[in-house]
């Protein structure tokens, strides 16, 4: 008989037990940790052409992201589209590398946020935790995470993909690795995955409080806030993703938190990629529209959809959406960082954490 009591037997070490009455080759028996494993999107390992075109090539064939057939997809994405891509946007990376560290802003935010995750859980659950991260796309992969977190005793995992709102394109995908990961295991752990959680209310207090010191650090107040999320073509929402209404949702119950009026804030979507209708309105040309506008000169924009800076915010935001609202006249634009490591995002993602381990620790 195994004996699945790890503190019951003198072999016991901290990834398993191993039973005293059998052979030394018997399987340990594994520890029953609980693994916590956050999930982002991916990014590239460098911004030369290679590397790009590798990170592009695996996040552009994922049929969650691009749904057309491979038979018209793949040769346009090999032959024309990674071509040209990864120098335009390796340059764009270039631009806000972290060159100390030598990875992407959102490799160095998600290694922050885990870590601070880490500590905070630890101090509740000690060692009956793991907490660690991977990427959809590139590296640490989801695969490589499951693997370790099983290898190191983790009889449970808990998937959180750290998209506030969902999206086929985001979290199912990301769920999507995760399935196919645990489909490696022998021992599968029991696994739960943690819902999009736009409408927590921990979370929406801490982009509030975000918006609120931001505004308190300005000399004048913007004339509107543009909440920016990243977009996605129109179809997917006739399709029945929910995206869209969660992304007005988390616009609305943030002005609610605010205590604003409809005309302070507003919602966009930017990053078009395509010849596809997306989501609308379209940033980059909202932006320029407010500018021309007499009373709307002074904005500040905001990216609810990120829990993370990244290429998306800091280049794509910050250089060209700024660049459009300037160039039309636009006075005064101030972007205001993702949530990041902020410690009342912390502590909110720390929440739902913990709201998800009911009845494992
Ligand atoms: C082509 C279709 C794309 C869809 C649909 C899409 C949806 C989507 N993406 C994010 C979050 C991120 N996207 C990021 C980069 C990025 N996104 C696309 C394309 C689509 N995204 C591309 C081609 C790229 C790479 C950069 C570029 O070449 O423009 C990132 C940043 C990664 C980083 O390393 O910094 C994030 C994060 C969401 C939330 C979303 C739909 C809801
Ligand atoms: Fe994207
Ligand atoms: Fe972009």
């Amino acid at each position: 008989m195994l004996d699945a009591n790890p503190t019951a037997n003198p072999t016991n070490n901290s990834t398993g037990t191993r039973p005293a009455e059998a052979p030394a080759d018997h399987p340990r028996i594994r520890a029953g940790k609980v693994g916590i494993l956050l999930a982002n999107l991916g990014t590239p390992d460098n911004h030369d052409y290679w590397s790009m075109r590798r990170y592009l090539n695996e996040f552009l064939s994922d049929k969650r992201v691009i749904d057309y057939s491979a038979w018209l997809w793949q040769p346009l994405l090999q032959l024309v589209i990674l071509t040209k891509r990864p120098f335009t946007s390796g340059a764009a990376y270039r631009s806000i590398w972290n060159e100390e560290a030598g990875e992407s802003p959102l490799m160095t935010i998600t290694k922050d946020q885990t870590r601070a995750l880490r500590d905070s859980l630890t101090e509740t659950y000690g060692d009956a935790v793991m907490v660690d991260f991977c990427m959809r796309y590139g590296n640490p992969s989801t695969q490589s995470k499951v693997r370790e977190m099983v290898e190191a005793g983790c009889t449970k995992i808990l998937f959180f993909p750290l998209y506030p709102q969902y999206a086929g394109a985001t979290s199912a995908t990301a769920n999507d690795q995760f399935f196919r990961a645990l489909m490696e295991e022998t021992w599968q752990p029991t696994a739960r995955i943690v819902d999009p959680y736009f409408d927590t209310p921990a979370y929406i207090d801490a982009l509030a409080q975000s918006i609120e010191r931001a505004y308190g650090a300005m000399e004048n107040r913007p004339d509107i806030l543009v909440c920016s999320y990243h977009g996605v073509p129109i179809r997917y929402l006739m399709e029945g993703d929910p995206y869209h209404c969660q992304c007005q949702k988390t616009t609305r119950l943030l002005k609610e938190r605010l205590g604003w009026a409809d005309t302070e804030i507003t919602t966009t979507f930017q990053s078009k990629f395509g010849p596809e209708e997306w989501l609308q309105p379209y940033t980059v040309e909202e932006v320029a529209r407010l500018a021309r506008e007499e009373s709307k000169k002074k904005i500040a924009v905001c990216a609810p959809a990120f829990s993370a800076d990244c290429i998306e915010t800091l280049e794509e935001i910050n250089e060209e959406i700024r660049e459009s609202f300037e160039h039309a006249g636009g006075e005064d634009f101030t972007y205001i960082p993702c949530l990041n490591d902020d410690p009342a995002h912390i502590a909110a993602l720390a929440g739902i954490i913990r709201a998800n381990l009911g009845g494992w620790l």
